[in-house]
């Protein structure tokens, strides 16, 4: 673990000198425990101004001795191991016959960039579903970073068998992901648009994606962050992976929305409402009624007039719902979080589970639909271990195909003004 979960400790010299008798507690130093009890030592007693000498171990990263009392705050952030693994042992030599050093990371872990709102809906998402036994958070903010961090682990016995971890400087925390999730950057003020985000958190991506793929050369890149479908294209370019492993959560909420929206109106579950929204997650996405239909009847063929201007039921006033949820409820709690979560949650499962589920997500369209535009949107894609494993070839009648074509161009258009 990154941070300390008691700084005022560390303001304590009887404490330290604690840890100073448990470093010279001999066993401990050679395993994986004792690692951590290292380092937390060593970085304590610098705040102490006693150094103390270190047991040489080539696993450990000595810091450099912090000057200020801001760079020794942030210095036990940066390195400190769990307090109270230091304390406990004597118990520990007593209580346990270490047989072996514990695997360090899971094949499961998943990493969440950003701790804000919908960083932290994925988070507790992905761990109340036992999608991941292992998840690593990573945020700027250190103080929301720990208190989110804390408050977690205050629920790990209600977990299964969770690691959490959390850095704000260090992306190392990240590594060995199989899925990495990016929620960071800025939201949408109250009826601003996803594209006005653009700059601002392109500038974010760049500032981590390189390294993110430097420590998980084998992950899938799961980018939340807004605009979704542009920002998955930039991951895309910075990251060096294939097309398959960077993936937009593109329209998966919006369907989500859309089958929900379609159950309160059939008085059924959205389960068992299947219907699609393809391309921009946004103002342009485009709903496929052509498709839509419960245990295979399709409602266009029962009612022609689904989704047109001459309803009379006016079904059409349900995608635009779907395109007003997140202002409507942005306007009333200030931001969208645990759809999206849910959603991601189900995203990063279909992926560690290799579960070839078809999800729409943004992918990479060019060639697809008649679209020439290097641009990405969501279709709907069969997931795996390795990402996006298909694309399926949706039929699309003309309207449909004319809209997705529209919301091709407006992020082609928004994409071609970044310098990359
Ligand atoms: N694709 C989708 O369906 C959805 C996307 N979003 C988008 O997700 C993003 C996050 O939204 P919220 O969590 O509500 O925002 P938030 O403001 O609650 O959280 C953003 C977090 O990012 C962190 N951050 C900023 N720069 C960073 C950096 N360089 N490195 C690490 N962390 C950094 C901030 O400290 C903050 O904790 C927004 O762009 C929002 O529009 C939100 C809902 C749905
Ligand atoms: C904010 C956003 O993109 C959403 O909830 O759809």
């Amino acid at each position: 673990m990154d941070f300390d979960n008691n700084d005022d400790e560390c303001e304590n010299n009887e404490l330290c000198c604690r840890r100073k008798v448990n470093l010279d507690n001999g066993p401990y130093l050679n395993s994986k425990l004792g690692k951590g009890i290292i380092k937390e030592v060593v970085v304590n007693c610098l705040i102490n101004d006693s150094v103390i000498p270190v047991a040489s171990s080539e696993k450990v990263q000595q810091p450099s001795q912090p000057s200020t009392k801001a760079e020794k705050k942030k210095s036990i952030q940066k390195v400190s191991s769990d307090s109270s693994s230091t304390v406990s042992m004597e118990v520990k030599s007593k209580l346990f016959v270490e047989v072996v050093a514990p695997v360090e990371s899971a094949l499961n872990k998943v990493s969440v960039i950003g701790c804000g709102a919908v960083g932290m809906a994925c988070v507790f998402s992905i761990l109340t579903q036992n999608v991941s036994s292992e998840v690593a958070i990573f945020d700027l903010n250190a103080d929301k970073l720990k208190g989110e961090l804390m408050d977690l682990q205050h629920g790990s016995a209600f977990l299964k068998s969770a690691k959490i971890s959390a850095s704000s400087d260090d992306l190392k925390i990240t590594a060995n992901s199989r899925v990495i999730i990016i929620t960071a950057g800025v939201r949408q003020k109250e009826n601003e648009s996803r594209l006005e985000l653009l700059q601002r958190n392109v500038e974010i991506l760049r500032s981590m994606v390189s390294k993110l793929v430097s420590y998980s050369p084998n992950a899938v890149l799961i980018v939340v962050s807004n605009p979704v479908d542009i920002l998955t294209y930039v991951s895309w370019k910075l990251s060096g992976f294939p097309q398959n492993k960077v993936i937009g959560s593109g329209t998966n909420l919006d369907t989500s929305r859309f089958r929900f929206l379609i159950s309160e109106k059939l008085n059924i579950a959205p389960e068992s409402c299947h219907g699609w929204i393809i391309g921009e997650h946004g103002d342009s996405s485009v709903p496929v009624w052509s498709g839509v239909n419960v245990a295979g009847v399709t409602l266009k063929d029962v009612y022609p007039a689904l989704g047109t201007d001459n309803d009379k039921e006016n079904w059409k006033e349900v995608h635009k719902n779907v395109i007003n949820s997140a202002y409507k409820i942005i306007q009333l709690k200030g931001y969208t979080s645990w759809a999206i979560g849910l959603s991601v949650a189900d995203l990063s499962l279909a992926i560690l589970r290799n579960s070839q589920k078809v999800h729409a997500v943004s992918t990479n369209v060019k060639g697809l639909h008649g679209i020439d535009d290097d641009v990405y949107l969501s279709l709907p894609c069969v997931l795996g271990e390795n990402g996006i494993v298909k694309t399926i070839k949706q039929e699309l009648n003309e309207e449909e195909t004319k809209q997705l074509k529209i919301s091709a161009k407006i992020l082609a258009e928004h994409a071609s003004q970044l310098k990359i």
